[in-house]
């Protein structure tokens, strides 16, 4: 079970550092490429000199002539980060370390920032490089800059109306319903019916309402909600289910947590249809 530890040049592991960090960033980077110093002066001495900023010294050695030092470390971010912080990383890079090719810093590492999106089956591939180059595009407005400063890297960008949504409202306007969801309408009973057509009416109304469905066990409360889903959802617009317990959450398809739907309500536009499921199990 146990094997006892290969013996590798690596003698330990030093904390990340963002390149926003400044002088500890440099610092770092000088341990990664100095073997043994002794003190702080001997990582600052180059030649003989001992210069004032790990900056400067890492300038001294070569580190920030190449691109290297950022290909590390967006290297070293694509292993434990997520791609939206990928994104935010590299549009840091672009605006405060100046990478010399910054074009091959976005081919290398493309294809991880847009991770996220390609995971969404209903987002086409033209729309996952535009929701990619929105989500920078706003990292670099938030730094005072804005992604047509870079045309070498992504020439003349424009977005879509579509890109101009949240990531979520996208995702909620896309989601593909089941042949078996669409046919629960023909299958309700009375009861069901009865609600079913007062709640809708009431949606497409455009008025807004709350309704409170109750019932023992097994009388057909989900059936209910996913003949309402399928109903609002196959018509573009967006219907959101919730629930407050992991369990009743299961049971409805494409559900969102609590704090996930009040987001949405807050900054979504027109939602049609909320149900939140509150069951005891
Ligand atoms: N109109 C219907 N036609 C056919 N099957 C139905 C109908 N309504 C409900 N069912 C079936 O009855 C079973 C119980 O329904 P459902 O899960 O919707 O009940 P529920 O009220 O949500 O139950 P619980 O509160 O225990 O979760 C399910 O297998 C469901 O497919």
């Amino acid at each position: 079970m146990w094997s006892r530890r290969k013996r590798h040049l690596t003698i330990g592991r030093i904390v990340t550092c963002h390149p926003t960090e400044g002088e500890r960033y440099y610092l770092r980077l000088l341990l990664m490429n100095i073997r043994g110093p002794k003190s702080y002066e001997a990582l600052r001495t180059i030649d003989g000199k001992c210069y004032s900023t790990f900056r400067e010294a890492a300038e001294k050695i070569g580190l920030l002539h190449s691109d290297n030092n950022l290909i590390d470390c967006m290297s070293e971010a694509v292993s434990y980060q997520m791609p939206y912080s990928l994104r935010r990383l590299f549009a840091t890079l672009l605006v405060y370390c100046n990478p010399a090719n910054p074009k091959d810093l976005w081919t290398k590492f493309e294809d991880s920032m847009l991770e996220d999106f390609k995971r969404i089956s209903t987002i086409s591939k033209t729309n996952i490089q535009q929701l990619v180059l929105k989500h920078i595009n706003e990292v670099l407005l938030s730094m005072g800059h804005n992604i047509n400063e870079f045309k070498d890297i992504f020439g003349n960008v424009s977005f879509c109306k579509t890109t101009n949504e949240a990531k979520e409202i996208y995702f909620e306007r896309n989601i593909i319903v089941s042949e078996e969801d669409i046919h629960l309408e023909s299958k309700l009973n009375v009861e069901q019916k009865n609600a079913y057509d007062i709640i809708l009416e009431r949606v497409y109304s455009n008025k807004s309402g709350a309704f409170f469905i109750d019932g023992p066990g097994g009388t057909g409360k989900t059936f209910l909600y996913r003949a309402l889903l399928a109903a609002i959802r196959t018509k573009g617009c967006i219907a959101l289910a919730t629930a407050s317990s992991q369990a009743a959450a299961s049971i409805l398809l494409r559900r969102l947590s609590i704090i996930h739907v009040s987001k949405f309500l807050l900054t979504s536009m027109k939602i049609s249809l909320a149900i939140l499921v509150n069951k005891v199990h």
